[in-house]
């Protein structure tokens, strides 16, 4: 990643790509204390637009907040340099990284008299879960990692630090032949993937793990708003993991993974092992927000 032509914006200026660096002893780099969103931007017929910008920014400044981490910018400054972002780096869509972190002022838990240092890039980055997964679905399988408990580290944050357990989750997954892991939580209920919220369909009825041990997802929030549009009732409960396994259907949701579908889970193959009807017609509806092409959700396009 670090070979790229174009700009990345660190603490207030535009550097060269190639010349975005930090110091060995950066704080963060150590401790794994620092909060990051993860954001799209989509080519449309009006040109290229970023969706959901604010919601995105807005669960910036809340992982901060838990972190006790204090932005030395404001929220319209990181919207605006996220636009800036995509246009200098003459992007037609892209996937935006704003990440803000402790810098090389100091060492040790403690943790005092460190800067926060905030940084955006943007790069082109296609289907998360590759081409096949859209369309086709991905296979899964129960990682033996269980999500972060509550108290160990703040699953509302959006934090650097919390996506080691994600990152052992899904490298196993990989190694057993599986495209994407799902993460239990302490009590053994579903919490999420390790960078998705799932969903069920079952008879009709979306449902979705409450948000206890997960993130808040916008993806996860869009298609709530989607489901209501086309009468579908959400379900928000406790999900075990043979209730994943005789769902008619089930997806993942989020921004790099946009809408996957799940087509078998720990080998037992999911509805009619591949895309559902429900899973597609929300995927299609999702496609069509972030694209431009859903005059009703324009709310949630910022054009660049
Ligand atoms: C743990 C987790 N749970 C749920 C979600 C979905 O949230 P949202 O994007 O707001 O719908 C994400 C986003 N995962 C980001 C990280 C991907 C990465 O590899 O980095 C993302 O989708 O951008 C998570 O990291």
């Amino acid at each position: 990643m670090d070979d790229k032509d174009g700009v990345i914006w660190m603490d207030g200026e535009w550097v060269d790509w190639r010349d975005a660096k930090v110091h060995v002893l950066t704080h963060t780099l150590h401790y794994g204390m620092g909060v990051f969103e993860g954001t799209r931007a989509y080519e449309t017929n009006e040109g290229t637009a970023i969706f959901r910008l604010q919601d995105h920014t807005d669960r910036l400044f809340r992982s901060a907040h838990i972190l006790n981490m204090q932005i030395p910018f404001d929220k319209a400054t990181l919207n605006q340099v996220q636009r800036e972002a995509v246009a200098k780096n003459k992007l037609k869509s892209a996937y935006l990284r704003p990440m803000c972190f402790y810098g090389s002022e100091g060492m040790g838990i403690r943790a005092d008299s460190l800067k926060v240092h905030v940084m955006v890039a943007a790069w082109e980055w296609g289907k998360y879960l590759g081409e096949d997964g859209i369309e086709k679905g991905i296979r899964i399988r129960t990682s033996s990692y269980i999500r972060n408990h509550v108290n160990s580290v703040m699953c509302k944050a959006k934090a650097n630090g919390n996506y080691m357990n994600s990152i052992l989750a899904l490298q196993e997954a990989i190694s057993c032949g599986y495209d994407e892991a799902m993460l239990l939580d302490h009590e053994g209920y579903v919490a999420e993937g390790s960078g998705e919220n799932i969903f069920l369909v079952r008879n009709g009825k979306l449902i979705t793990p409450d948000l206890t041990s997960a993130l808040e997802g916008i993806t996860r929030e869009t298609i709530f708003q989607l489901a209501e549009e086309c009468n579908l009732e959400v379900v928000e409960k406790r999900i075990t993991r043979d209730e994943v396994y005789v769902a008619d259907e089930a997806f993942f949701t989020g921004t790099a993974a946009e809408v996957t579908p799940i087509r078998e889970v720990d080998d037992r193959t999911i509805g009619n092992g591949g895309r559902g009807p429900i899973t597609e017609r929300l995927q299609t509806m999702y496609f069509d927000a972030v694209q431009g092409r859903s005059a009703q959700h324009s709310d949630w396009l910022t054009y660049v």
